[in-house]
């Protein structure tokens, strides 16, 4: 008989023995030695919760909204390129999850489904994007999100050139040859073919990816899309109020699953700082190193108004397609909902920084 998976990591656990070489290091890598990849995890094992007792909590919603649109639960999925790798069904299987749960999910500019294809359904969806070179390239994206519903452009920002990920250069990592990036097929930058002694990755980025990336880049974005836009890959206070002056809609709090800059520090270290900056003014969201229900809860307390899920995504797109992902988020989502129901909060808005500590470290 097969063991039940109990937790995210038994998702990984499985992707561990089933995808291949290319595949796998590819998603679960970070960058250089990997240390923010760690700390994203294990930086919320030293955040402590605080939990409130005799509240009556028979009856515990989840529910919330993000920038005005109602979602089921505080947790959503982050933009992850090339799903069709983890799953023939790839991002179309992840779109049809998050809308049997009512949750938001960002589509990355690098998938392997194209934005229209992702656009079924009724879920709130939001397209990652990247500036090319090619501003043509990149505004023809926007304007396609747009115009197949997707309510938000997710701008990244920590990404003008590709960090170091020692695995895939190993590996020449390539996308196999029967996918595409299928945002650009008509426009000749859909392959992602083995590069010389380096990840093929790498060298598409440095070809095609907008290296003078600055704060005009977001004011342009701006301009050309009528929805709001969101910088995603903030970390500290002082680009948290250059965000607000420049009157983006949000923040995603992200290093980008540790695989950018390594030794930055843990996202939900930093999140604190980056919503005092912003003291209410626009909505901060928070990706990395969630994989427990408690984890959500204390980016919730420290300030998050949801958060995204990266990796987890593609373990259980990997494990059983749309039905994995599912499954995945109901156990994410349980976890939550017990650990608000033990820590005495009956909605999101209950819970408060008064419900998590950080001993050792001096309040801000
Ligand atoms: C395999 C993989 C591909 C990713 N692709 C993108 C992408 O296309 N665009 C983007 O902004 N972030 C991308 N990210 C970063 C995620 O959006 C997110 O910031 C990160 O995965 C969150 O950390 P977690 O994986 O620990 O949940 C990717 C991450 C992974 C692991
Ligand atoms: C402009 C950088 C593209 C990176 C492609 C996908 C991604 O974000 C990743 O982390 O991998």
């Amino acid at each position: 008989m097969t063991k039940p998976l109990v937790s995210l990591d038994d998702f990984e656990q499985h992707a561990l023995r089933n995808l291949d070489r290319n595949a796998l290091d590819y998603y679960r890598s970070g960058a250089q030695d990997m240390i923010t990849l760690r700390e994203n995890q294990r930086a919320f094992d030293r955040v402590f919760i605080r939990p409130r007792v005799l509240r009556d909590v028979s009856t515990v919603s989840l529910s919330t909204t993000i920038l005005g649109q109602h979602i089921a639960s505080p947790i959503c999925i982050a933009p992850t390129a090339m799903q069709r790798m983890a799953h023939p069904d790839g991002e179309l299987a992840t779109a049809r999850a998050a809308e049997r749960r009512s949750t938001c999910m960002v589509l990355s500019s690098w998938s392997t489904t194209r934005i229209e294809d992702v656009a079924v359904g009724s879920g709130v969806k939001w397209l990652q994007l990247y500036v090319y070179k090619d501003r043509e390239a990149t505004r023809r994206l926007i304007e396609r999100a747009q115009d197949s519903g997707y309510t938000a452009i997710a701008l990244t920002v920590d990404t003008p050139f590709l960090g170091r990920r020692l695995p895939d250069i190993r590996n020449r990592f390539r996308l196999p040859p029967h996918l595409t990036m299928a945002n650009f097929v008509d426009q000749g930058k859909a392959q992602v073919g083995a590069a010389d002694n380096a990840s093929g990755l790498a060298a598409y980025v440095a070809s095609q990816i907008d290296p003078t990336l600055n704060w005009s880049h977001v004011q342009w974005v701006k301009s050309v899309a009528r929805i709001p836009v969101l910088v995603k890959g903030i970390l500290t206070a002082e680009d948290a109020r250059l965000a607000v002056d420049a009157g983006v809609d949000g923040i995603i709090v992200s290093n980008h699953g540790g695989r950018q800059l390594d030794t930055v520090p843990a996202t939900i270290d930093v999140l604190e700082e980056v919503c005092r900056a912003v003291d209410g003014r626009i909505e901060v969201y928070l990706d990395g190193g969630v994989r427990r229900g408690t984890d959500v809860f204390k980016a919730l307390a420290l300030g998050a108004r949801a958060v995204f899920l990266g990796r987890p995504v593609l373990w259980a797109l990997n494990y059983n397609g749309e039905d994995g992902v599912v499954e995945m988020l109901d156990m994410i989502n349980e976890e939550l909902r017990l650990a608000m129901s033990l820590a005495g909060c009956i909605s999101v808005t209950d819970i408060t920084r008064s419900h998590v500590t950080i001993p050792n470290q001096p309040r801000l």
